[in-house]
Parts: structure tokens; sequence; C-alpha cells
């Protein structure tokens, strides 16, 4: 008999354009949801799209309330299923960058409610996806949570948004060549589940941006729209594969190991391009091509431009393999001298 079964669960509304903020509520009228809005944020992305949200949803006789959350922790999460719980809200509505998507993604999945993904920067492909990372101590989860019904990006913002940001969300998705790389050989190694049309999309998404290296500039609001598509096909990626697999390898164990031992010293983008670089270096393809496409977008190739010490990346990368249940080319572990020796020929250091 035959006894395989998918599940993929994609967004119905995806609004991409410049002054689309304005049509938050009438893409959310369109998926006939009902009950009070929770807008999910972070202190900036408040200031630069949540109040603006909320107040539309008011003028619509909505009734939204607002929580803001400070860091991507499972108490954060806790915090919005409370504020929810507390004025029995319909669905979630996450404004903000990763942080305040993962968040409200996570609690909506807890919650058993429906959400909407407005980014506020072009800075991570989990803008789409079925998927929350958080950490929990010496560990970093990536979590089943609830994909959004809709997403409403708005060009203008993205835009307008340190460049920083958007040469992260790049550098997120150029880790996809090494991410699917890892998944195959986990498939190769250790039967992995794998996902042929996932992981063709995820590549594609990353070579296509790669091919667009060159017209990828600060100031264009051209650029966020094509990094932001990007971004959404690859989140489209990982709701096909009911994981994180096409957009995270041992690039992102580096990336999470470093939130861990310096928090915050670098974007998360920023941290899985390093990655990458020295993952491809591993996997014996074409990392200065890699390299190459980060310093064309302007993303940090080396140590000192993300502004963490050499010694921590090399620990971070001798101890990587720790941090998630999830084969690599990482295997199980790099010694130090081996670590040194990725680190110094590629120029990271
Ligand atoms: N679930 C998934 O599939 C994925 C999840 N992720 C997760 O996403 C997170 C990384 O996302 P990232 O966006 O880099 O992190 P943050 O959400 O922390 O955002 C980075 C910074 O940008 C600020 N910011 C956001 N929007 C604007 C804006 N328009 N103007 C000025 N500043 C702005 C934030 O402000 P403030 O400090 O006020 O929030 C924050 O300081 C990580 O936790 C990562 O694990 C990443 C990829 C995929
Ligand atoms: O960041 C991600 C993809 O870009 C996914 O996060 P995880 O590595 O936690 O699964
Ligand atoms: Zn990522």
């Amino acid at each position: 008999m035959f006894d395989k079964s998918t599940w993929i669960r994609l967004p119905r509304n995806v609004v991409v354009g410049h002054g689309v903020l304005d049509r938050t509520v009438e893409a959310v009228s369109e998926l006939h949801l009902h009950g009070r809005p929770l807008v999910v944020t972070s202190p900036t992305p408040r200031q630069v799209a949540a109040e603006q949200v909320a107040a539309d949803f008011e003028e619509a006789g909505e009734d939204p309330a607002v929580v803001e959350i400070g860091e991507a922790s499972f108490e954060s999460v806790q915090r919005v299923i409370g504020a929810a719980e507390e004025i029995d809200a319909g669905y979630l509505v996450g404004v903000g960058g990763g942080k305040a998507i993962d968040i409200a993604k996570m609690a909506s999945h807890d919650l058993g409610r429906g959400f909407v993904s407005v980014p506020t920067a072009a800075s991570h492909d989990g803008i789409v996806s079925g998927r929350g990372s958080v950490p929990e101590g010496d560990t970093r989860h990536s979590v089943a949570a609830e994909p959004p019904l809709a997403v409403i990006a708005d060009t203008e913002i993205l835009a307008d948004a340190p460049w920083e940001l958007t040469t992260a969300g790049c550098a997120d998705i150029i880790s996809n060549y090494t991410a699917t790389k890892d998944w195959r050989l986990a498939n190769r190694l250790q039967n992995v589940e794998y996902h042929h049309y996932a992981a063709a999309l995820a590549e594609m998404t990353a070579e296509m941006l790669v091919e667009e290296a060159d017209s990828i500039k600060q100031g264009l609001e051209e650029s966020a729209w094509a990094v932001v598509k990007a971004l959404v096909s690859s989140g489209v990626a990982m709701s096909i594969a009911d994981s994180s697999r096409p957009a995270s390898g041992a690039e992102h164990l580096f990336s999470h190991q470093l939130d861990r031992m310096v928090p915050d010293a670098a974007l998360h983008g920023h941290q899985v391009g390093i990655g990458t670089i020295v993952a491809e270096y591993l996997h014996g393809g074409n990392w200065r091509g890699v390299r190459d496409a980060l310093a064309t977008i302007g993303a940090p190739t080396t140590a000192a431009e993300l502004g963490i010490e050499e010694e921590t990346v090399v620990t971070a990368l001798t101890s990587a393999h720790e941090i998630r249940d999830r084969y690599t080319i990482l295997g199980n572990g790099m010694s130090e001298a081996a670590a040194y020796e990725a680190v110094e020929t590629t120029g990271v250091i």
C-alpha cells in the first residue's frame, strides 16, 4: 500500500511592495479571521510600523492590543501567550525582525490561533517559515511554529532600515548553498529524510541572489524587493520540507554557538555568512565564490568585520556540532588545529 503523505502549509496572501503596510487590515480581512488582533513587536519595529498597524486596526474597529518583547526566548513566548489569553486574541500579528516574528509564530502555534507576518527588515528567512528558532541553555531549538496566513512586506520600510540588516538577509540566503549540501550529506550518511523540491528551491534562491549580487545596492528599493522575495522563497522551502534543513546547516550551528558565547555581538545573517565560507571550504566547494558574493553585497567576510575575536570564532567552530542533533559537515566536531587551518586558509582570520 502507498502510505506516504505530505501536508504543506503556505501563506495565502503575500503582499510585497511600496507602502503596502497600509493594506495590512485589508490583507487580514480577506482571511476571515475573527476576534481581536494582538500585535507582537520589539522596540524599534514598534516605532517603525507596529504602532501604525495597531492604529489602522483600531480605525477599522478591531480593538487591537500591542505586546512588546525584548529577546528571543521561551519566556518571551510565554509572555505573549499570556497577553493573548488576557484579551482573548483571535490572531497574532508579528511586526519586526526575526526575533518578534519568531516569538509571534511560536505563540500562535501554542494558542492554535492564526499568524500574520509583517517584516520590518529583510534580515532573515523566517518571514514565511513554519519554524521558530530559540536558544535554551546550551542548545538551540528549531521548533514547530505557525506559518503565516499572510505576509505584508512593505519595501519602503525595508529599504529605509539600516543597510546591514539587508546584507544580513542576503547572507542568510547564501547559506542555503551549504545547508543543502549538509542535508544531502546527512541523507547519505544518516538516512535523514531529504526533499528534492525543497532543496532545489533553496539552492535556486541562493543562486539567483548571487547572480543579482552586483545590483543589490544600498538605497535602492528594488534591492529590498529582490532580497525579500528571495527570503520568502527560502521560507517556502522550509515550509515544504517542514524543517529548517533547506536553509540551516553547519553555518547556522556556528552562528547559534556564537549567539551563546557572545550574545548580540553581530547579526544572525552576518554570522551565518562567515559560517558559510568555512562550511563551503570544508565541503571542498567554491568558498572563494561564496566569499566574493558576500563581499560584493557588503556583508562581513572576516572575524574582524563581524567584531568577534578570532579565538571565539575558532572555539565556536570546534563546539558548534554540540548545539543540536543535526548531522553536518562538522561531523563529530573539528579539532582546534583544523579550525585554525580553515579560518586562516579562507581569510576569515
Ligand atoms: N524561524 C526561522 O525560520 C528563522 C529564524 N531566524 C531568527 O531570527 C533572528 C534574526 O533576525 P534579525 O532580524 O537579524 O534579528 P532581530 O529581530 O533581533 O532584529 C535585528 C535588529 O534590527 C532592528 N530592527 C528591525 N527592524 C528595523 C527597522 N526597520 N529599522 C531599524 N532597526 C530595525 C531590531 O530592533 P529591536 O532590537 O528593537 O528588535 C534589532 O535590533 C534570530 O533569532 C534567528 O534565529 C532567522 C532565520 C530563520
Ligand atoms: O535561521 C534559520 C534559517 O535561515 C533557521 O533556524 P534554525 O537553524 O534554528 O533552524
Ligand atoms: Zn538563518
